[in-house]
């Protein structure tokens, strides 16, 4: 990275990402299922919520930490899983660790990495994503090493019954990692690498049966149906990461924005509420603790600042959208993550109207 780069939005990083990646590769990183259309509304359904900010609170003293189960956090923006880190840049996963470890957030390790998960941050708090395999004790085992490693939790996803259909890797060709990259923590005792199995058959029951091999707490990803997030809480989940996978499954799914409101209203108080999907500003935190969210997830920027500028980069992106949630509270007469709630939300009638960003994003 040359010494006078300067990023000053996610926006910026994501433009310098493009001209280290290939375009099969950043098709990966960026593309969704079908129309990609998901993956527009997650962003305008952000844009369109509006926030009404209240004056004269004395905001001088102001925090961003967060308590996450039972962790403080400085900051309301974890780092959802995502597969292959190694593509991005060379030090893959265990930069990102680095980085955050250095903002004090937790890391959702994929199931999918490049890196074994005992390489991967001890001095993070990270947790291990899991597709449900059809071999059970291939999970149980994946868990055990888990577990004997420090994670702190497990989390399942759960909207991947059969991958969704990602056209731009499809006319790309990409379907395989180059050589030399492999997903490390699917090889198996014998040394046998395995391929990430999507599991249609999976059920309720499936959760249970892994709660009852693990003392770690167990979350689900990908959930949209407040019905679902009441059997959730029900089945023991400790916490729900409310998403659509930012797009790359059923294409056409409600924006992570719009479903939250009901999926907190089904919910107990309190209930650890995880949103991704879209989130590129600190106002979209504010938007999204606002209406019901713990904590938020970041999946995409964490990629970019990875391919712009490796564990620096990943600081980067930690680093702007910490300050920017610290401005937005201010701005919006807020001192603390946990003091926002929907009074900060406009909801007369619309007054949005999207208008194009100027091309080159500069005025
Ligand atoms: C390149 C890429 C790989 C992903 N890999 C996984 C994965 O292995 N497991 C998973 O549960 N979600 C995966 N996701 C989904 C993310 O966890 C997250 O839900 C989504 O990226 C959030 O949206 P955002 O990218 O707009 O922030 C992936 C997303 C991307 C973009
Ligand atoms: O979950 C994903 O979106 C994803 O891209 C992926 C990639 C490889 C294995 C599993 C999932």
């Amino acid at each position: 990275m040359p010494a006078d780069t300067r990023w000053f939005s996610l926006d910026d990083i994501e433009k310098a990402a493009q001209n280290t990646l290939t375009k099969e590769h950043a098709d990966f990183f960026a593309g969704a299922a079908g129309d990609e259309s998901t993956l527009r509304s997650n962003r305008d359904a952000f844009e369109r919520i509006r926030l009404r900010p209240r004056v004269l609170r004395d905001v001088s003293s102001r925090s961003t930490g967060i308590t996450l189960l039972g962790r403080h956090l400085d900051t309301p923006v974890i780092v959802s899983p995502t597969a292959f880190h190694r593509l991005a840049h060379p030090d893959g996963e265990i930069a990102t660790a680095r980085a955050v470890a250095a903002a004090n957030t937790v890391m959702i390790v994929s199931m999918a990495a490049t890196t074994r998960i005992e390489a991967i941050g001890e001095e993070t708090e990270r947790w291990l994503q899991l597709y449900l395999q059809p071999d059970g004790d291939f999970t149980t085992a994946l868990v055990q090493r888990a577990e004997k490693a420090g994670y702190g939790a497990l989390v399942v996803t759960v909207d991947s019954p059969v991958l969704g259909r990602r056209e731009r890797d499809h006319r790309n060709g990409f379907h395989d990692l180059p050589a030399g990259l492999r997903c490390e923590n699917m090889v198996d005792d014998a040394g046998t690498l395995r391929s990430i199995a999507m599991d249609a058959s999976v059920t309720w029951e499936s959760v249970d049966r892994l709660r009852a091999v693990t003392g770690l707490p167990v979350l689900l990803k990908g959930v949209l149906h407040p019905d679902d997030a009441r059997r959730a809480v029900d089945h023991g989940v400790a916490g729900i990461v409310v998403s659509n996978h930012g797009g790359r499954q059923l294409d056409g799914t409600v924006a992570t924005i719009d479903a939250l409101p009901a999926i907190a209203e089904a919910v107990p108080d309190g209930f650890p509420l995880i949103l991704d999907g879209g989130v590129r500003r600190g106002i979209d935190v504010v938007r999204a603790l606002a209406l019901g969210a713990s904590a938020v997830g970041i999946g995409r920027p964490v990629l970019w600042g990875l391919a712009a500028g490796g564990q620096d980069g990943v600081s980067q992106v930690l680093d702007l959208l910490r300050t920017e949630v610290d401005e937005a509270l201010a701005l919006c007469g807020v001192s603390r993550p946990d003091h926002l709630d929907p009074d900060v939300i406009w909801t007369g009638p619309p007054t949005h109207r999207r208008v194009p960003k100027h091309p080159g994003g500069h005025p």
